[in-house]
Parts: structure tokens; C-alpha cells; sequence
């Protein structure tokens, strides 16, 4: 992807998650990339790599082909309405809010230009993101360099709008979600024996491990519990007490209450 000049809008978590992934991964040369956010100070770490820190978002928007909104949702509109003097019908604008929609955004904006909204998750700094990208008023090649940018950081997908809500909560609350799957199994870890570094170590191998036997070899998650569950043995009886307990109907409960929230406010 060609790009001069991008810019980061608030350079907040997932705003400074995204600048590292860009660093880390060498796409961008430190001084093509523009970040703000309100007290500078905390972005110190970017400014001694050559990155450019300001407070100033419309110098960081003015003359950049991609602009990233990383501010909260209800911050959005002020900063779009801001930087929007800068804004042109080539200006890529990639709104990382949850829950405001594209046709809002450009009704922030003072010319039609092609919106996206990204929901990556915090594993974009270290390049191992699963980033889902819906577009509005794009064309192919505007879409293709999106996915371009975001597939340099992990895996990418465009997705309709309607089911980025969905992608939140799978892709962005799940990182959440495993790590709190991956804290229970060490506290596990260590009642049966092992100290809390180790038990950790083997927990997160053992998740990641997990994680790439489906990525790799394409199977069902099924197919790789048969292959443990040794009949009368350890594995399915563990496993059985689990959902005995609840322990997949509350993870889709969950989730299902993270997506509600989302998608009623409630
Ligand atoms: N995909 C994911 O894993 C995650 C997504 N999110 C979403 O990303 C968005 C940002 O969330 P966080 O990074 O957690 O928020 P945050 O609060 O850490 O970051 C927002 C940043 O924007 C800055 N900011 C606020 N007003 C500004 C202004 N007028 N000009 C410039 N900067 C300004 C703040 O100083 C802050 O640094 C939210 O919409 C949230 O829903 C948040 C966390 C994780
Ligand atoms: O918890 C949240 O509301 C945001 C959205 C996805 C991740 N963090």
C-alpha cells in the first residue's frame, strides 16, 4: 500500500497498540506516522522513535491518506467535525469506535469520502491481530489497501457493517475472554503443583498451541478433542465436570451479553 502519511486520531490503547504493530512490522517509516492525544507526555516512548507527537489533530489529518479515529465513541463526532477541513473524497478515514455507524460518521464530515470501521484487537502490536473491517463509499482498490494495512498486523476480513457489532465481541472482547480462560487454567496450574510462572507459561503454550493446530491444519475443534479424550481417561471426565459446570453455556452467555450491550445499549 502507498501511503505518505497516516495518522492516528487519540493515542490511547488500542491507538497506540496499532502505532506499534505499524512500527514493529517496519510498514511505515516512524516519520510517515502522526499521533495525538491530549496529554503528550504519555506518548513520549513514539516521539524518541521518530514518530510525530502533537496534540494537534488537524496538523496530524492535513495531507494524510489514512487517518485513524482511535478516540472513544463519544468523542468521535467532535474530532471528526475538527479535522474536518482536512478531509478530501481521496482521504482514507478508518473509525476504530464501536457501535457509530459509517453513515453517521459521514454525516461528521464535510465531503463524501470512503469510511471504514476496523475492530482489531490489542494482539495488533504484536502483529498477531484478527482484525474485521467493514467499508461505505469505497471502492475496490480503497478496499484492498485497507486490507492490505490491517493484514500486515495479523489476519484480515471485510465484513458486511451489520456484523461488526459481532466482531467486537468475538474478535476484540474475546483477547478478554481467552486471557481470562488462560488466568483460571494457571490458577488450576497452581493448586495441582506448579508455581504461578510456570503454570502460567504452560497455560499460554498450551492455548497458542491450541489455537494454531486449527489455524494450521483447518480441523473442528472436535476433531482435536477426540484425539485426547482416551476413553475412561482423564481428559473427558475433566471435561464433562466443565460443562457440567456451565463452563460453554456461560462463555456464549457471555458473550451473547457483551453483543446485547452493544446492540441495545443495555
Ligand atoms: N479492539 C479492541 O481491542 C479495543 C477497542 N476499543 C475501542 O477503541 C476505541 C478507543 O478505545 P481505547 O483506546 O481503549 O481508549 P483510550 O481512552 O485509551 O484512548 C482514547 C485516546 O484518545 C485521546 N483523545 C481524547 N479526546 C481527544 C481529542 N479531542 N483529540 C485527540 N485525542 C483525544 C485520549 O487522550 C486517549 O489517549 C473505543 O472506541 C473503544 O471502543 C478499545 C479497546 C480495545
Ligand atoms: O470493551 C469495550 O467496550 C471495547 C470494545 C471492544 C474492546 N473494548
Amino acid at each position: 500500500m502507498k501511503v505518505n502519511k497516516l495518522a492516528i486520531i487519540g493515542g490511547g490503547n488500542l491507538g497506540t497498540a496499532i502505532a506499534k504493530g505499524l512500527l514493529a512490522n517496519g510498514l511505515l517509516e516512524a516519520s510517515q506516522i502522526y499521533i495525538t492525544r491530549r496529554r503528550t507526555a504519555l506518548l513520549n516512548e513514539f516521539l524518541e522513535k521518530g514518530v510525530n507527537v502533537s496534540n494537534d489533530n488537524r496538523l496530524a489529518a492535513s495531507g494524510a491518506d489514512v487517518i485513524l479515529l482511535g478516540v472513544k465513541p463519544y468523542q468521535l463526532e467532535q474530532v471528526v467535525k475538527e479535522i474536518g477541513p482536512e478531509l478530501n473524497p481521496n482521504t482514507i478515514l478508518i473509525s476504530l469506535a464501536t457501535g457509530i455507524s459509517s453513515e453517521s460518521i459521514q454525516s461528521f464530515c464535510p465531503v463524501k469520502l470512503p469510511i471504514f470501521r476496523a475492530m482489531p484487537n490489542t494482539a495488533i502490536e504484536i502483529g498477531e491481530s484478527m482484525t474485521c473491517v467493514s467499508a461505505y463509499n469505497a471502492n475496490q482498490e480503497q478496499e484492498d489497501q485497507v486490507l492490505e494495512l490491517f493484514s500486515q498486523m495479523g489476519q484480515a476480513l471485510i465484513i458486511p457493517e451489520e456484523l461488526m457489532a459481532a466482531s467486537t465481541v468475538l474478535a476484540a472482547c474475546g483477547i478478554a475472554y481467552a486471557m481470562r480462560f488462560i488466568r483460571a487454567a494457571t490458577q488450576g496450574g497452581i493448586e495441582i503443583g506448579f508455581g504461578s510462572k510456570l503454570a502460567l507459561q504452560i497455560s499460554a503454550q498450551t492455548i497458542k498451541g491450541a489455537a494454531d493446530l486449527l489455524i494450521q491444519k483447518g480441523t473442528h475443534p472436535e476433531d482435536e478433542i477426540d484425539k485426547v479424550t482416551t476413553p475412561r481417561g482423564v481428559t473427558i471426565s475433566g471435561l464433562n465436570e466443565m460443562e457440567h459446570q456451565g463452563f460453554s453455556s456461560s462463555l456464549i452467555k457471555g458473550l451473547l451479553t457483551s453483543f446485547n450491550k452493544i446492540e441495545n445499549g443495555k
